[in-house]
């Protein structure tokens, strides 16, 4: 088995906030990431696909096809948008990363064809990040 990697970037805003909960419950739960008044994170997201490669091409998909998917359900949709605000298939969940990572491999997950979807790796900020493998 094969494992291919699309390493993509958006940028998004969000907050961490618990509409069922008190303001101070937020605030005590969350920290500034409960910030009404929202934050911005530059999340950086990792592809990967596995399969074999064809014996004609050596590919196990072609990484510009699986670019293309990626751009069209997950980064058009979410780049430069308020993640608690402006995304359908979003609302009305918290916009944690683990969240947001099993969300983006739901909308992904029907487009890939030929090969496997193996695991979504979704940085929210350099030094936190949530790999999900559709389980
Ligand atoms: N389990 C999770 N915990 C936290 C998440 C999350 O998605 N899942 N998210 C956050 C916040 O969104 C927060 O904004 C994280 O940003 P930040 O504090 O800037 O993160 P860093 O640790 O990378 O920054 P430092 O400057 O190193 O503190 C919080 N928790």
């Amino acid at each position: 088995m094969v494992y291919l990697t699309r390493v993509e970037h958006f940028n998004a805003a969000h907050k961490l906030y618990n509409p069922a909960w008190s303001r101070e419950q937020n605030e005590a739960t969350f920290g500034p990431c409960a910030n009404e008044n929202w934050h911005g994170h530059n999340y950086e997201i990792h592809v990967t696909v596995k399969g074999r490669p064809d014996a004609d091409t050596g590919f196990i998909m072609d990484v510009k096809a699986l670019s293309k998917l990626i751009k069209e359900h997950v980064l058009d949709p979410l780049d430069h948008q308020n993640l608690n605000i402006d995304v359908p298939w979003l609302a009305g969940k918290m916009c944690s990363t683990e969240v947001l990572a099993e969300a983006i491999w739901q909308q992904l997950a029907p487009h890939i064809s030929g090969c496997t979807l193996h695991q979504i790796r979704l940085y929210e900020t350099p030094r936190i990040y949530v790999d999900y493998f559709g389980e």
